[in-house]
């Protein structure tokens, strides 16, 4: 399933990238405003922080929410208190796109996550070019000189990457990436089995000053409380928020 995604996504990529140059878009990643400062805006406090996604489908869960107006929801997650809003721009299988990505980043004045399936240099100018400030790089998706080459690049273009694992050899190689900012997924991209647990078996190995964000699987307050518990300084919430009144939600999941 998993190389499947990234066979669409790399597909994809390479149409886009006949139609515009690399070039062409590293001149328009270099034209942007500077990336937003994600280590600022994520960092460890004494309230938990929330990553909302705009997410309209997904392959194990289907349709979940039309979402006409990605900006209009984005501006809903920012008056909720969302720290970031994450936005997936795969297309085939989530129902993202790229534009998803360039109208949120004009509505919202926090930093913007490009979530997609990203492995190949081009999807991280094109990140840049519409305004992402964080980049998700999946280690599972990349052998380690890819990403190393992947997150090296993020940095170079003054972004962050949000590097996800889902397992204690794939958080291994996110610390040896020098990841300042590692994710731990509930869902196994290959099974689309679900294990809340995970984040806190493997959260103790993250290293201190590192930003500890549990992705996926938050469907009420008492799970952002677990991950809380489990020692997570930042939650990425996706269906949950697109399949409920988003202010109301967030308020609920920010007060454990
Ligand atoms: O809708 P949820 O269960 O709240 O999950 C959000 C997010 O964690 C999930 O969309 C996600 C996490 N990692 C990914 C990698 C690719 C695509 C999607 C994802």
């Amino acid at each position: 399933m998993l190389t499947d995604l990234i066979a669409g996504a790399v597909a994809d990529a390479t149409a886009r990238r006949a139609a515009r140059s690399q070039a062409d878009i590293e001149r328009a990643a270099a034209a942007r405003p500077p990336a937003l400062d994600v280590l600022a805006a994520l960092a460890a406090s004494s309230r938990v922080k929330i990553i909302a996604e705009v997410k309209r489908a997904s392959p194990s869960r289907g349709p979940l929410a039309d979402i006409p107006d990605p900006a209009d929801l984005a501006a809903r997650y920012v008056r909720g208190g969302a720290s970031a809003v994450s936005v997936l721009t795969e297309g085939r299988r989530f129902g993202g796109s790229l534009a998803d990505l360039e109208a949120v980043r004009a509505a919202v004045d926090v930093p913007v996550l490009r979530k997609d399936f990203i492995v190949l240099p081009y999807q991280v100018f094109e990140a840049r070019a519409s305004g992402a400030d964080l980049v998700l790089l999946m280690a599972s998706a990349l052998d380690q000189s890819e990403l190393v080459e992947l997150h090296d690049l993020v940095e170079s273009l003054g972004m962050t990457a949000l590097v996800e694992t889902h397992d204690a050899t794939e958080l291994q190689r996110a610390i040896d990436v020098g990841a300042k900012v590692i994710g731990v997924n509930a869902r196994n991209l290959a099974t689309f089995e679900l294990d809340r647990d995970l984040f806190g078996t493997l959260a103790g190995g993250i290293p201190q000053g590192t930003i500890k964000v549990a992705e996926s699987a938050v469907s009420s307050a008492a799970d952002v409380a677990h991950y809380r518990s489990a020692g997570a300084d930042v939650v990425l919430v996706g269906e949950a928020l697109v399949t409920s009144d988003p202010e109301s939600t967030l308020a609920e999941f920010l007060a454990v």
